[in-house]
């Protein structure tokens, strides 16, 4: 057995949380053989349903929980931990866009930000679920002045799979078959789900769908699924957010041996989007370090797509500007 790997959870006792740490537990995240201590955070009124949730995985008797920390201490929380899911915070309602929750939630990162910056480990790999997650990784990641800002992550992997699912469903594949999908810019309705370089069982995705379904029934589809999920279930993605970062997590540790992936990441430039936001990209993962796949070629209509997305970014960013200083 390997030594054990600490985990912090955010927002612990919520929805997605409760999915997310029984596949955590149970080794779909980090393997069958990697032992993990969970350390779950959760704000003081939660505490005695966190309670409960500890209670549920203690009676699991899992073999690979070393241990279970739970607190209201970013202190205790962010101890020398090795992955960070920050996914504690206010989820949107009907009617609402995720920016919307910028003001109610983008206080909450500023000091988680900090924190990991003072107790996690140096290697610390940091995913942002919680709403706007773009602009949240961002303040994170600002605030964590001794950490490298690309330890700092945003999930479109939700997004991604959502692609992926709809794809398969419409060329009568599964999506197993389906390599080179991309989620370009924010985790928000201005997203850009990106077939131009998809493959279907090796063939070229556009040559199996037309563009009238790409631009009128794929691009929205993806787009507004989180609101479609909360208007039929009453309440937003839980089991399939969770799943996505536990996806995210484990291709950021494990590898993903040449495959593509969709991650939130600090823009760097690359395609045109100059840095300063966290911009959903391509990348592959090798030995626990991300790369944007490099040399597409980006069209007039994917660029009108993706510059759509990024100004969005801008203007979030712009709106918690002073949370940046
Ligand atoms: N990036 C993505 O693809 C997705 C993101 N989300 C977002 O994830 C977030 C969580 O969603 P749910 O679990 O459904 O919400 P929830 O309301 O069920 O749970 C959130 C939990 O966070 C806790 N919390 C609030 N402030 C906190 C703080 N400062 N520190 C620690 N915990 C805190 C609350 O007490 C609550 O238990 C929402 O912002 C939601 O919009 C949801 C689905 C997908
Ligand atoms: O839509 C929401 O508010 C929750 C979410 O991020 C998603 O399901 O993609």
């Amino acid at each position: 057995m390997k030594k054990p790997v600490r985990v912090t959870i955010t927002g612990a006792a919520g929805q997605i949380s409760y999915s997310l740490i029984f596949r955590i537990a149970s080794g779909s995240m980090l393997g069958p053989d990697q032992p993990v201590i969970l350390q779950l955070l959760e704000i003081t009124p939660a505490l005695p349903a966190l309670n409960g949730v500890v209670m549920e995985l203690n009676d699991c008797a899992f073999p690979l929980v070393a241990g279970v920390i739970a607190t209201d201490k970013l202190e205790e929380a962010f101890d020398k931990t090795d992955y960070a899911l920050l996914v504690g915070a206010r989820p949107r309602g009907p009617g609402m866009e995720r920016k919307d929750l910028l003001t109610a939630n983008g206080g909450i990162f500023g000091p988680q930000g900090k924190a990991l910056s003072d107790y996690a480990s140096r290697d610390v790999k940091v995913l942002v679920v919680g709403n706007p997650a773009n602009t949240n990784a961002l303040i994170a990641a600002s605030a964590a002045k001794s950490l490298d800002p690309k330890q700092f992550t945003a999930m479109v992997r939700l997004d991604h799979n959502r692609a992926l699912s709809q794809l398969a469903s419409k060329t009568g594949t599964h999506s197993n078959d389906i390599e080179k999908m991309i989620i370009w810019g924010n985790h928000s309705s201005t997203q850009y789900p990106d077939i131009t370089n998809t493959l279907v069982n090796g063939k070229a995705a556009k040559g199996l769908v037309d563009q009238n379904w790409i631009e009128t029934d794929f691009i929205p589809t993806v787009q507004q699924r989180g609101a479609a999920i909360i208007k039929a279930r009453g309440a937003s993605s839980a089991a399939s957010a969770a799943s996505a970062a536990v996806d995210h997590m484990r291709d950021w540790a494990l590898g993903t041996n040449g495959k593509w992936v969709s991650m939130g990441i600090p823009s760097d430039g690359s395609y045109g989007i100059k840095p300063g936001i966290v911009y959903g990209y391509p990348v592959t993962v090798k030995d626990g370090k991300y790369e944007i796949v490099q040399g597409l070629e980006v069209d007039a209509f994917s660029r009108g797509k993706m510059d759509a997305t990024e100004q969005e970014l801008r203007e979030e960013r712009a709106a918690i500007e002073e949370l940046l200083k």
